[in-house]
C-alpha cells in the first residue's frame, strides 16, 4: 500500500498502458495516481504514474510527463496536506492468466477490432500495433483509444482489476460498436443502392431524435412542429382533416413506436405538398414568343402553335370562361431525340411564368409509379406526381411528361389509365393518390407530353392529345442552331471566351454533315464540345494562344476522320439494290434493300429481321414483278427456275410497315431486269397487288433524310404530295420531287435506262 497525489483527470480516463503529458506541476513527487473524474466524482481505480520528466509546455506553463505502470485501487485513507488530495493506493499489476477462456477472449477481441479497423478504413499501423500487444490485459486496455467507447465505459474498463472480466467487458463494448458500425455501413450500402429508403429513414430518425433529446426538445415539440407545419401548408378541408387526424394518431402512438415513423414520413409528405403555392402565370403571347425564339432557333410551326395556345387560353381567362374545360388537350411533341422537345418544355414553362419539373415515364409498367402505393404497402411513397408537385413547390408547373410512348403495362396495372387520369381536365382537380389518400386538384398544371413516336402512344392518350410534331432538323438549320446556340454554349462550359476562338459556317457545316447523322442535335453538340474542349487544352497547356480559328484540320485531329459517308452512290453501283427511306424512333434514315437470285425453285427468302408487314410487301414485289416480266424484258421462266432473296441491311433492327413497298418492288425489278437504280433516287410507298402506290407517313422525316444523304430525288405517293408543304424550302429548293399513282411509274423514274454491262443474273 503506497500513499501517492491524486491527480483528477476531467472526463478523461488514462490507463496503464499509455503516456500522457499534462498542465501540472507534481515538484517532489516520483509517482503520482491519475484518477477520472466527472461533476466532482471520482471513479474507484486510478492509474499509478512515473514522473518521467518535468517540462515547459509552450506558453511557458510547467507540465510533466507520466508514464502509466498500475492499476491504484484507491484505499479508505485519504489525507489531505497542503490543499493537494493525497490517497491511499493499492496497486495492481495485472497478471496473466493461463486459462483458455482468457486467450478465447483474446482471440475474439482482436478479431472483432481488426473488423472495426477494417470498417473505419483505418490506418495499417493501428492493425500493428494492436498486433504488437501480447498482454490480455494490456489488449483490454487499448479501449481507451477508442474514439466512440464513452468515458463512462472507459471508467468501467479501468476499474475492472481481474484481467479476464475487463477482456470480457472489452469485447462486450467492442462488438457493440462493430455492430453499430455495420448497421451505419449496411445503411450505407443499401441508401448507395437506392433500396431501404425506409431503414435509412429509420436510423436518421433516431439519430434526430437523440438530437432533439440532446437540445432537450421532446414529443410535444415534435407533435407541435408539425401542427405548425399542417397550418402553415394551407390545406383544403379534407386534407387538413385527414393530416389532423394523422397528428392525433402520431400523439397518441408515442415517439419512438414503429407506428410513429410511418406516420411522421406520411405527416411530411402532406406539409411538402406545395398546396396553396402557385406561380404568378403569364399570358402574353408577345413575350412568350421572344423567350420561345430566344431560346430555339427555327421550329416556327411549334413555336406558332404553342403562341397560340397560350393566347386563346389568355382570352378564355379574361372572358371567364374557363368551366369549358374540353378546351385543354395535352400539348404533345413528337419527334426524333435531340430535336429540342424537353428544352422546348423548359420554354414553355419560362415563358408562362412557372415551374417546370419532367416526370419521365420510359420503363414504366406499374400504376403505382404514377399514383403510389397504398399505405399498408410496405415502404409505401406516393406517386410521381406528388413527387413532381413537391419538387415544383407551386400546384401550377409545367409538368413534361417525357417518354410517353414508352409506358408499359403489365400485371401491375395499366399505367396509362392512370395518366389517362391525371390528363383529363374532368377528373384531374380531384386526383387521389393512393399514398396520399386525399384529393389533389392537378387542373391548374400545365401538362405537356413528349414521344419519339406514334406507334406506341397508348389510343385512348393519344386521343387527349394535341400533337406538334419534330421533325428533325435540315443541314442548314442544323448549322445555325449550332452557330447560334450549341457553339456559345459549349464555349462557356469549356471556359473560353466568343473572342477566344473563331469558327467559320463552312466548318460547322462540316462538322454537322461529316460527323453527325441524327435528326436531332444532340451528338452534333458533343462533337462540338469535343473541338473546343480540346481548344481549350491547347489554349491552358500554352500550346498555342488565343484567337484560335478552327480550321478543317483542327476538326480531323479532335474528331478524327470523317464518320459519315453518303453510301447510296457506292450501295446502288450494281442491279438490285434500291434506296428506301424510312422512319423509326430516332428519326428519318435512308435504306438499302437488296435483292439476289440463286438456282432454286422460286421461293422466296427473307433476311434482316422483317416483319410480318414488310414481308407481305417482298411477297407483293416478287408477284407483282413476275406478273410484269414480259413488259419489262425478264424471261419469265427464270421464277421458276430461282430462288429469291431480299434482304434488308441493319439486321440487329427489327423493320416493319408497309412503306418499303415500292422500294422492294424496285430492287426486284432492278435486279430482274439488270438495270442499276438511280444513286440520286430514294423512295417511299405502299404498294397493292395491282400495283397501286398508297400513301405514307412520316414524310417530312424522310425528306430530311434523303436530303441529309446526299439524294436529290424522291419517289413519293401522289397521296403524300400535299405533305411536302411542310418540308423547309432550302430543302424543298435543292431536291427534285415525283409524286407517283403507280409502281410502273416508280420503275420508270427509278432504272437506269440501259443494262449494266456486266449482267449479273
Ligand atoms: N431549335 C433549337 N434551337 C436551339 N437549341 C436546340 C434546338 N433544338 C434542340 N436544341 C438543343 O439540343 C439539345 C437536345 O434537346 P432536347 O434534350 O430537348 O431533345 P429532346 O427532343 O427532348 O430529346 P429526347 O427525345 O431524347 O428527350 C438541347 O440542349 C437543346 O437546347
Amino acid at each position: 500500500m503506497s500513499t501517492l497525489l491524486l491527480i483528477p483527470l476531467d472526463d478523461t480516463v488514462v490507463f496503464p498502458t499509455m503516456d500522457v503529458t499534462l498542465p501540472v506541476d507534481v515538484a517532489g513527487e516520483e509517482r503520482v495516481l491519475l484518477v477520472p473524474r466527472h461533476d466532482g466524482e471520482y471513479a474507484k481505480v486510478g492509474t499509478v504514474a512515473r514522473v518521467a520528466d518535468t517540462i515547459r509546455l509552450p506558453g511557458g506553463a510547467r507540465g510533466v510527463q507520466l508514464e502509466g505502470e498500475a492499476r491504484g485501487v484507491i484505499g479508505a485513507a485519504q489525507t489531505a496536506l497542503d490543499g493537494q488530495l493525497r490517497v491511499a493506493v493499492d496497486e495492481h499489476v495485472d497478471e496473466v492468466p493461463v486459462d483458455g477462456r482468457t486467450r478465447d477472449l483474446e482471440r475474439e477481441y482482436r478479431a472483432v477490432v481488426e473488423e472495426i479497423l477494417e470498417l473505419r478504413g483505418a490506418d495499417a499501423r493501428i492493425g500493428e500495433f494492436l498486433r504488437s500487444i501480447r498482454e490480455p490485459g494490456a489488449l483490454a486496455d487499448t479501449v481507451g483509444y477508442a474514439p466512440d467507447v464513452s468515458f463512462e465505459e472507459k471508467v468501467q474498463v479501468l476499474e475492472e482489476v481481474d484481467v479476464t472480466s475487463r477482456l470480457a467487458l472489452a469485447v462486450e463494448l467492442q462488438r457493440a460498436r462493430l455492430a453499430e458500425l455495420q448497421v451505419r455501413q449496411r445503411i450505407r450500402e443499401d441508401v448507395e443502392s437506392g433500396a431501404q429508403q425506409q431503414q435509412r429513414e429509420y436510423f436518421l430518425r433516431k439519430q434526430m431524435d437523440s438530437i432533439r433529446r440532446e437540445l432537450g426538445e421532446d414529443e410535444a415539440d415534435v407533435v407541435e412542429e408539425y401542427r405548425a407545419k399542417i397550418e402553415a401548408a394551407g390545406m383544403p378541408d379534407a386534407a387538413r382533416e385527414q393530416a389532423e387526424k394523422e397528428l392525433g394518431r402520431l400523439e397518441r402512438a408515442g415517439e419512438s413506436s414503429g407506428e410513429a415513423q410511418t406516420i411522421r414520413t406520411y405527416l411530411d409528405w402532406m406539409v411538402d405538398v406545395p398546396w396553396s403555392e402557385r406561380s404568378d402565370e403569364v399570358l402574353d403571347p408577345v413575350a412568350a414568343r421572344e423567350v420561345l425564339d430566344a431560346d430555339h432557333a427555327g421550329l416556327e410551326d411549334v413555336k406558332d402553335r404553342i403562341v397560340e395556345y397560350i393566347a386563346v387560353k389568355k382570352l378564355r381567362e379574361e372572358r371567364d370562361m374557363k368551366a369549358d374545360r374540353k378546351a385543354g388537350a395535352i400539348l404533345t411533341l413528337i419527334g426524333p431525340p435531340g430535336t429540342g422537345k424537353t428544352s422546348i418544355g423548359e420554354s414553355i414553362a419560362r415563358a408562362t411564368g412557372r415551374e417546370f419539373v419532367r416526370i419521365s415515364l420510359g420503363g414504366v409498367r406499374d400504376e403505382a409509379e404514377i399514383r403510389g402505393h397504398r399505405r399498408t404497402y410496405i415502404g409505401a411513397l406516393p406517386g410521381r406526381l406528388v413527387r413532381a408537385l413537391r419538387d415544383a413547390k407551386t400546384m401550377n408547373p409545367v409538368i413534361l411528361l417525357d417518354e410517353v410512348d414508352k409506358v408499359g403495362a403489365d400485371w401491375r396495372g395499366d399505367p396509362s389509365a392512370a395518366l389517362l387520369e391525371v390528363l383529363d381536365p374532368a377528373q384531374n382537380h380531384s386526383f387521389r393518390d393512393h399514398y396520399l389518400d386525399v384529393e389533389l386538384d392537378l387542373s391548374d398544371v400545365m401538362f405537356i407530353a413528349t414521344a419519339n413516336q406514334f406507334d406506341t402512344i397508348p389510343g385512348p392518350l393519344l386521343d387527349r392529345m394535341e400533337v406538334i410534331r419534330f421533325d428533325g432538323y435540315t443541314v442548314a438549320e442544323k448549322t445555325s442552331i449550332a452557330r447560334d446556340y450549341l457553339w456559345p454554349r459549349q464555349l462557356e462550359r469549356n471556359g473560353l471566351r466568343d473572342d477566344e476562338v473563331e469558327v467559320s459556317d463552312e466548318i460547322l457545316r462540316t462538322v454537322v454533315s461529316e460527323y453527325t447523322r441524327e435528326a436531332g442535335v444532340r451528338n452534333l453538340e458533343r462533337e462540338l464540345g469535343t473541338v473546343l474542349r480540346k481548344t481549350a487544352t491547347k489554349i491552358a497547356s500554352g500550346a498555342v494562344e488565343a484567337p484560335v480559328t478552327i480550321d478543317l484540320d483542327v476538326v480531323r485531329d479532335a474528331l478524327g476522320r470523317q464518320k459519315v459517308f453518303q453510301e447510296a452512290a457506292a450501295r446502288t453501283a450494281l442491279p438490285g439494290v434500291a434506296t428506301g427511306l424510312s422512319v423509326t424512333g430516332t428519326g428519318g434514315d435512308v435504306l438499302f434493300i437488296e435483292a439476289n437470285m440463286t438456282k432454286g425453285s422460286g421461293k422466296l427468302t427473307l433476311t434482316g429481321q422483317l416483319g410480318d408487314v414488310m414481308k407481305e410487301s417482298a411477297k407483293i414485289a416478287q408477284t407483282y414483278v413476275h406478273a410484269h416480266a414480259e413488259e419489262m424484258g425478264i424471261d419469265p421462266d427464270l421464277f421458276g427456275e430461282k430462288d429469291l432473296h431480299v434482304h434488308v441491311p441493319a439486321g440487329a433492327i427489327p423493320k416493319d410497315g408497309p412503306s418499303a413497298g415500292i422500294t422492294m418492288t424496285t430492287a426486284v425489278a432492278s435486279l430482274l431486269t439488270n438495270r442499276p437504280v438511280k444513286h440520286t433516287v430514294g423512295m417511299t410507298g405502299e404498294v397493292t397487288l395491282q400495283g397501286r402506290v398508297l400513301p405514307i407517313g412520316g414524310l417530312k422525316q424522310k425528306v430530311l433524310a434523303a436530303h441529309a444523304a446526299g439524294l436529290t430525288d424522291v419517289i413519293l405517293p401522289e397521296r403524300n404530295r400535299a405533305d411536302l408543304d411542310d418540308v423547309p424550302e432550302d430543302v424543298r429548293e435543292a431536291m427534285t420531287f415525283h409524286p407517283v399513282m403507280t409502281v410502273g411509274e416508280v420503275l420508270e423514274l427509278a432504272l437506269e435506262p440501259s443494262p449494266a454491262t456486266a449482267p449479273v443474273v
